[in-house]
């Protein structure tokens, strides 16, 4: 760990980490099996994951671990708001995404009031869910990125403790790869990118 105030190393090169960020790919959640990160893996991975670009030394988010007994829980207690929602027996089939992994973190955006404009603040969240999941990955584990219904449902969200003012910007499930991923579908950059000299 470098001190504060110290010089870093300048990038340099690393066809290791090029194919790595070409190849990357998430996970289904429900292919997420054991092993997961060790305890010390896991607070490398949040360690790593926190280090992200956030304008003005904020940190808008937080995390919470989940384990296992914990998702499950609450996996039950979503299930009972599922029975209220438009399609109760699809809400209530995706929970399994939730349940699956060995471990999950909950990455909170939570902007701080009256500072850089919300959506800057609400943009680093999402990069540390990005950061985490290629954390995982430098440590040999894959991740998924999934939000679904729970997430913008204001009692599911608060079964996690999402306060007041907060957005849970992601759950990113960590854990050993049952099967392989497959390629999909990348954006045609010619539609994407505008060049200007
Ligand atoms: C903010 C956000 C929320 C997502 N929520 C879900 C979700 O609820 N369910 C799901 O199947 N995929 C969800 N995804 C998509 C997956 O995380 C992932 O991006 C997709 O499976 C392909 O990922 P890859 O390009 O990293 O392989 C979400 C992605 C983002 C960025």
């Amino acid at each position: 760990m470098v001190e504060l105030n110290q010089p870093l190393p300048p990038p340099v090169p690393s066809a290791e980490l090029r194919r790595r960020l070409a190849e990357r790919r998430s996970a289904p959640a429900q292919a997420l099996i054991a092993p997961g990160p060790s305890d010390a893996e896991l607070e490398e991975i949040l360690t790593l994951g926190a280090r992200t670009p956030d304008h003005g030394k904020l940190f808008p988010w937080r995390f919470v671990v989940l384990g296992p007994q914990s998702r499950a829980r609450i996996a039950e207690q979503l299930a009972v708001l599922a029975e209220a929602r438009d399609k109760p027996a699809k809400d209530q089939a995706v929970l399994a995404k939730l349940t699956a992994a060995p471990v999950t973190i909950l990455v909170i955006s939570a902007p701080v009031p009256n500072a850089k404009p919300v959506w800057e603040q609400q943009l680093s969240a999402g990069a540390v869910c990005m950061n985490l999941e290629h954390a995982a990955g430098a440590l040999g584990y894959s991740a998924s990125w999934i939000t679904d219904w729970y997430s913008y449902d204001p009692q599911g969200a608060a079964l996690f403790g999402v306060q007041e003012g907060e957005t849970i910007a992601g759950f990113i499930h960590i854990g050993a790869l049952s099967e392989p991923a497959l390629e999909r579908p990348r954006p045609d950059l010619s539609l994407k990118v505008t060049r200007l000299p």
